[in-house]
């Protein structure tokens, strides 16, 4: 295991099978209805990838880009858009994909924002729900992993850019991080 990590949470082979499961499970949901899948970078990209190719229907997905944690462990609360999608989604059904939520402070802003634009049904698609740190009442739709209180990286998931490429979900040991910066 690399030296920075405290533990492996879940093996590529765990988040592979959950993540066919969900796929598995949204195209069922989804028969005969035209799907958008949006995903938000940048540490969704792993899990919007692997997702899609899941979901045995025909889709699109478009990207939006928002920013809460900067380059820091803590959300700083504010979201901010850097990317917006590139067309409408009036009149489409959307699933946001997200790879954790944490404080829910991102994805309430993204509900509320993609809410004003009058999607024809909205869900979230989370690979990990953290609901240990919420501070506000939302929680996906769909979700692969509860896990515990702990900063994790891989599989998209970053600290200040770095990890994102471990095929698997780690915990930081606490000496790499520190919450305040
Ligand atoms: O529930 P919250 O406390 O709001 O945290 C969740 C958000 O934080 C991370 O994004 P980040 O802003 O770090 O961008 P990134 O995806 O590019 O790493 C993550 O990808 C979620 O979008
Ligand atoms: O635990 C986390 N790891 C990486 N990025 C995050 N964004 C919110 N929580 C986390």
């Amino acid at each position: 295991m690399e030296e920075y990590l405290d533990r492996i949470l879940l093996s590529e082979d765990q988040i592979k099978k959950r993540v066919a499961q969900l796929g598995a499970q949204i195209t069922e949901e989804y028969q005969g209805k035209d799907l958008l899948v949006i995903g938000i970078l940048k540490g969704a990209v792993p899990f919007l990838a692997d997702l899609i190719r899941e979901i045995k229907l025909p889709l699109r997905y478009d990207f939006m880009a928002v920013s809460s944690y900067g380059a820091s462990a803590k959300s700083s609360g504010e979201v901010r858009i850097l990317k917006d999608l590139d067309s409408s989604i009036e009149d489409r059904h959307i699933i946001i994909v997200e790879d954790i939520v944490d404080t829910g402070l991102t994805l309430k802003y993204l509900q509320e924002n993609l809410g004003r634009r009058k999607p024809l049904s909205m869900k979230i698609a989370a690979l990990l729900d953290k609901p240990g740190r919420r501070r506000t009442e939302v929680y996906p739709n769909y979700n692969c992993f509860v896990i515990p209180d702990e900063f994790v990286v891989g599989y998209g998931l970053d600290y200040n850019e770095a990890y994102r490429n471990l095929p698997y979900i780690g915990a930081l040991k606490p000496e790499v991080y520190t919450e305040q910066d």
